[in-house]
């Protein structure tokens, strides 16, 4: 049992050293003066001159800087890492790597990138051998931009693969741009849990120092807090910030009560009437479907209308622009099709049809949710309409910024439900993302099971001071025998005790020895497989602004105080089946996901995650229950499975199979998990190279981190608070996003779209841009956006008014499943149309007389009367 404190000390490779940046700062600290050779680069590209912010951000990267750059959509942020890419890569054989959530649309971004930037992309849309063949691109040298999804760089997603092939077989990195870097806060609309990992992942892994943040929506807030991840320490870091809403976009809002009737008018009035090239955006699938169709049929036949501008549309849209549009107009190809629908529910081959037929002007109108549009190469989009309303100001200015990219006038125009209807709906989608502490609970538990180091580690203790107290004794006795000698000090004894030998001296060295063997014989091709163990670090905080970092500073400080120095234990590698655990939680493996971030981010560094594993093995003995006794000879893995069911009570002698945690045993002897998969998959050949009849197996994708399992009662209880505020603290920020855009939208809102559907008035316009401004640049502290939300629309239904009827229906639900186990949140959940792993939507939102019921009310209400109900349903 000793084995379990015993673990040899892996050599984690140190990263590379970071490159040289191509210019040193002047001596003041600041970046040079640009050089002519960036002015040639940026000729070379095919472009005359920076876009305001681009100079500024690539002579900081050239020098080495770490930066962030908040630039609306279609204001050029790419050239921001394509320029220092290029420069970097003619001064020395270098890579760029830079990561990017669309995966579906990588191909298109690297067709799409200047002819002198040769570059290759990895994802996990890619088979193996494309995903090989890039490899070896980036190892020659062929490449100087390596473009990949953040799973392909941190693992996770299930995909259980780093694809990145380590540090040391790589060109030297010159910098990482993190596209859509907003991800990476928790304070921003799509945060991704894996994005935290990966600025982690990049210094700590690959050596890389330069990072380039890119991002089209930041609040102030979001922005400071990016900054922090990318360990921008200067003033300037900001390079640019300027997510304004770009002045060719003329916005409105209305709040009809006929919506179908309302999005018709519009169509067809003025304003929208001439526009060729529409986006219409739905919250949900079914919408979209019922919408493209109603559109189908109520434009049939309509012409498009002749282009009529307002008169400060016609400044910024001058005479000759306006000849070439009409030139333009004369060749247009006729169009096919007047809307179609698009979501992420229809075959890819669909999807692809609706964007080809919209691309080349052949399609009119786009009935979509927001999976249309991301990374849309389509300069001329000419209207957005929200038929309901976004999320929050951030996927708004997203969205609307899909329009006009070529700087001509463009529209926009959103339907805002006066009932507050879209607000349930979109609270809804918050909620669906939260955990309870129950949950969360469930997941520390199986996160930190104890272990046995600190009872292993006091017995060492008891040891060692009987041998010094005995040691001691003799030598006093010793001394005083012969009189005049200084007895020596406890420190001087115990200096002369021999340290513990390690595991794989005491366990079986022959077999290790071989297995080692095999291994090196065998190449380093599971090498990239290896996790290797991180010194555990104080949490990265080097804002040196403490205005800036103030919230956060103060969070990490609460979080990191009176936790105890000193761990007995000094982790363990543990896996958790993915599924099983998604199943038993019922939480999304995102979720779980997210969760496991935060233990790692947290200043105790909690969890420290390695690349998702398969963590089961099945061996069966075709030659019966002799072969599998015979195998412990010479797989001490399998040894020390049989062993610790033979001392469980288990009379192993007649199995001819056994299925263990290849991750738990690897950890108790102390052993490299790739080389004991390793060890375990020889087995299936004998020594002459045939087949052994033994079979092999792996499975269940899980998991992998090493933890520590030595916390207290009292310490799991406030790992669990922690990771609860945390998630409360996301929702009610998100709730304050979505409240804070619904009022907003409201105050400059006309009765009906009659208002708007011809001309607009301008001014209304420019207010809801300075809202949006004022939004973007104000700084909020935490406890802002964390009040108490007070909107008379979700306030209208007033559960008090309704609970009894809702008792009795959560009871009519629970006598008509009273075969199956619900908690409060899971029926609170099917009451509010919330679907979960264990309660899809297609088996539980087929009983339209509870599923989406109650979504007018609060769900935290509803789940406490759902608690009460099944109690008293017991
Ligand atoms: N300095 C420049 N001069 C002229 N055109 C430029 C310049 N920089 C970028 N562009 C052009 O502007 C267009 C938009 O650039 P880019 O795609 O980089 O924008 P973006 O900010 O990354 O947009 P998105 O947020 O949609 O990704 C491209 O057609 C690009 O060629």
């Amino acid at each position: 049992m000793l084995l379990n404190v015993i673990r040899p000390d892996y050599e984690r490779p140190a990263p590379p050293p970071p490159m040289e940046p191509l210019y040193h700062l002047k001596d003041d600290g600041k970046v040079q003066e640009t050089p002519a050779e960036v002015y040639a680069a940026l000729r070379d590209l095919g472009y005359q001159s920076f876009r305001p912010g681009q100079e500024e951000a690539i002579m900081r990267i050239l020098s080495g800087l770490s930066t962030l750059v908040v630039l609306s959509t279609g204001m050029g942020k790419s050239l921001c890492y394509q320029l220092p890419a290029y420069l970097y890569a003619q001064r020395s054989k270098s890579i760029t790597l830079v990561i990017s959530p669309l995966v579906s649309l990588m191909d298109d971004q690297l067709s799409g990138l200047p002819a002198h930037l040769k570059a290759a992309c990895i994802h996990s849309n890619m088979t193996k051998k494309q995903r090989e063949a890039a490899i070896e691109k980036v190892k020659s040298g062929e490449v100087c931009v390596l473009l990949l999804s953040p799973e392909a760089l941190v693992g996770g997603g299930g995909s259980g693969s780093g694809c990145l092939p380590s540090a040391q077989e790589l060109p030297p990195v010159a910098f990482a741009c993190i596209d859509e870097a907003h991800c990476v806060s928790e304070w921003s609309h799509n945060f991704r849990p894996c994005y935290l990992r990966l600025c982690k992942v990049l210094r700590e892994r690959l050596g890389v120092q330069c990072l380039l943040g890119l991002t089209a929506t930041a609040t102030l807030s979001t922005a400071l807090d990016i900054a922090r991840h990318l360990d921008i320490t200067d003033q300037d870091g900001i390079a640019v910030r300027s997510a304004a809403v770009p002045s060719n976009l003329y916005l409105s809002v209305s709040t009809d009560r006929e919506k179908d009737q309302a999005l018709v008018t519009l169509l067809k009035g003025d304003r929208f009437g001439c526009l060729d090239s529409v986006i219409v955006y739905c919250t949900r699938r079914e919408e979209t479907t019922r919408v493209a169709a109603l559109l189908r049929t109520c434009l049939q036949g309509v012409l498009l209308k002749e282009n009529k501008q307002t008169s400060s549309q016609a400044q910024h849209n001058p005479a000759g622009q306006r000849k070439k549009d009409l030139a333009r107009k004369k060749i247009r190809k006729p169009l096919k099709w007047q809307a179609e629908s698009y979501h992420a529910g229809l075959s890819a081959s669909e999807r692809r049809r609706v964007q080809n037929n919209f691309m080349c002007g052949e399609l009119r109108i786009v009935v979509a949710t927001v999976a249309f549009g991301m990374g849309l190469d389509k300069s001329d989009v000419r209207g957005i309409i929200h038929y309901n309303m976004p999320k929050s100001f951030e996927s708004y200015v997203q969205e609307i910024g899909r329009a006009g990219r070529d700087g001509e006038p463009a529209h926009c125009h959103l339907f805002l439900d006066p009932e507050g209807g879209d607000l349930h709906e979109l609270r809804r989608h918050i909620y669906a993302d939260t955990v309870d502490y129950y949950t969360v609970k469930k997941l520390v538990q199986k996160v930190f099971p104890s272990c046995r180091c600190k009872q292993i580690h006091q017995k060492q203790h008891e040891l060692v001071k009987d041998i010094e107290d005995s040691e001691l004794l003799e030598i006093m006795d010793v001394c005083d025998q012969e009189g005049s000698l200084d007895p020596p000090t406890q420190q001087d004894i115990a200096t002369d005790i021999p340290a513990p030998s390690t595991a794989k001296e005491t366990s079986h060295p022959d077999a290790a020895e071989q297995l080692l063997q095999e291994d090196r014989a065998e190449g380093k091709e599971e090498e990239k497989d290896k996790e290797q163990t991180v010194e555990h670090k104080e949490a990265d905080c080097s804002m040196k602004d403490k205005d800036v970092a103030g919230d956060w500073l103060r969070d990490q400080e609460e979080e990191s105080s009176d936790w105890s120095r000193e761990r007995v234990c000094h982790t363990h590698e543990r896996a958790i089946p993915i599924q099983e655990t998604v199943e038993a939680l019922d939480i999304t493996e995102e979720g779980v996901e997210t969760l496991l971030c935060y233990l790692e981010l947290h200043p105790q560094r909690f969890v420290e995650l390695l690349h998702p594993t398969v963590s089961r093995c099945k061996i069966s003995c075709y030659d019966g229950p002799r072969q599998l006794q015979k195998i412990t000879k010479i797989c001490p893995p399998v040894a020390v499975v049989l062993a610790r069911r033979r001392m469980a009570g288990e009379r192993v002698e007649n199995c001819d199979d056994v299925e263990f945690d290849v991750v738990e045993v690897a950890d108790m002897m102390g052993w490299q998990l790739p080389l004991v998969k390793r060890g375990l998959r020889q087995l299936q050949w004998s020594s002459a190279g045939g087949r052994s009849g033994i079979h092999v197996e792996f499975s269940s994708i899980s998991f992998y981190f090493r933890s520590y399992g030595d916390l207290s009662d009292e310490e799991m209880d406030r790992v669990c608070q922690f990771l609860h505020n945390r998630v409360q603290n996301q929702e009610r920020t998100q709730l304050y996003q979505l409240t804070a855009s619904f009022k907003a939208f409201k105050s400059v809102a006309y009765h009906s779209v009659s208002s708007c559907v011809d001309d607009l008035d301008e001014s209304r316009s420019l207010q809801l841009k300075s809202l949006l401004s004022e939004y973007f640049d104000k700084r909020r502290d935490r406890s802002q956006t964390l009040a108490p939300l007070d909107i008379e629309e979700l306030d209208k239904y007033k559960l008090l008014d309704w609970e009894n009827q809702i008792r009795a229906d959560i009871r009519g639900f629970l006598s008509n499943r009273s075969d199956e186990k619900f908690s409060g949140r899971a029926v609170a959940r099917i009451l509010h149309g919330i679907a979960s792993p264990c309660y899809p939507a297609q088996t539980y939102g087929r009983d339209r007389r509870y599923w989406r019921k109650y979504i007018q009310f609060d769900f935290n209400q509803l789940i406490r009367l759902a608690t009460q109900e099944i109690i008293r349903f017991k």
